[in-house]
């Protein structure tokens, strides 16, 4: 059976009559790159708030490592790092001394930790810079460093990567990869940098006014963005004849009404076209169809343009 590191059940938070987050019932695998999407004020940060305890819930409940009720969610808070918003860091400190200060505040007294953190996120060799004197790239690593220092099974992160420059963004993307690929963290992360996200996570969910739209695997996306000819002719057996013999692809489906799905082939209409008609099939359209991964997510966070 999938482990689940988090489940909500109809987790709801109202702020007076406004309902930023609404019944959500989100599901997150161990070993998950969980992205979390939908735009601004669509109620990522109020959901990722109550995930790490710091907004209550209206309603429902949250589920963290097989563990429901208060005592265990504060044992499971425990097993969490989080980014949320900007990284509370100490301007006039340097990014080894930020990390002693959290370490001490974590009660982990073992410094040599801290040494191998900031190597694993690139900043072992910063020395004395004060971390005003940091890029925001700089500062997102150091966040990352700070979330790490508890040793978390689970990190959540919110809009990590915005404002980062391409190369920032780049790094990140690596970073967090490895600590899920290397050290088995499953990571819940926000964004409306879809590209991007689409380069790292393993399950989507979207959001929309408060609502959880859609959950889904990246399997599953690239199937439903999946780009085919559509063809309806006169005759399939006969065109999914041609299809095997001439274009030696048995990549296509028969669906009702003589249309043929053809999933590979994507740039020979043309040569479809001829073959069908010297084997006596009729074409009545051929079109070129299938979401592109923005389209797609556009269409589930209610369309429109999205920055
Ligand atoms: N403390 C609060 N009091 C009242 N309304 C709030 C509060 N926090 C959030 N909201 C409202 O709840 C809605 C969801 O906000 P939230 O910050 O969760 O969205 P978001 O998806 O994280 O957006 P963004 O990407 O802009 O951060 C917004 O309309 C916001 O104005």
């Amino acid at each position: 059976m999938a482990e689940y590191i988090l489940q909500t059940f109809g987790l709801t938070k109202q702020y007076g009559n406004y309902t930023a987050v609404n019944n959500v019932n989100m599901k997150i695998k161990k070993g998950d790159i969980y992205g979390f999407i939908g735009r601004n004020g669509a109620g990522k940060t109020t959901m990722i708030r109550m995930i790490t305890g710091l907004v209550t819930p209206t309603k429902g409940e949250i589920e963290l490592f097989s563990r429901k009720g208060e005592k265990n969610m504060n044992a499971g808070l425990n097993r969490i790092g989080s980014i949320i918003e900007h990284p509370a860091l100490y301007p006039d400190f340097t990014g080894y001394e930020n990390m002693e200060l959290r370490g001490k505040l974590l009660g982990i007294p073992d410094k040599k930790m801290i040494g191998s953190i900031l190597e694993v996120v690139g900043l072992n060799d910063i020395g004395k810079k004060k971390v005003k004197h940091f890029s925001l790239g700089m500062r997102q690593r150091l966040g990352l460093a700070l979330a790490l220092l508890g040793n978390p099974d689970f990190l959540v992160l919110d809009e990590p990567i915005n404002g980062l420059d391409p190369e920032g963004i780049v790094e990140m993307r690596k970073l967090l990869k490895k600590l899920n690929e290397e050290q088995g963290i499953t990571i819940l992360i926000s964004s409306h940098i879809l590209g991007e996200l689409s380069k790292m996570a393993t399950r989507y969910g979207v959001i929309n006014n408060g609502t959880l739209v859609e959950e889904f695997t990246d399997q599953e996306l690239k199937l439903k963005c999946r780009k085919y000819l559509s063809l309806r002719v006169s005759d399939s057996a006969r065109a999914s004849m041609v299809l095997e013999d001439v274009f030696k692809t048995a990549n296509y489906e028969v669906m009702p009404d003589n249309v043929i799905l053809v999933y590979d082939l994507l740039n020979m209409s043309g040569e479809i076209c001829l073959e069908l008609a010297k084997n006596n099939v009729k074409i009545y359209s051929i079109e070129s169809k299938g979401d592109d991964l923005e389209e797609y997510f556009m269409k589930l966070m209610g369309g429109g343009h999205y920055a």
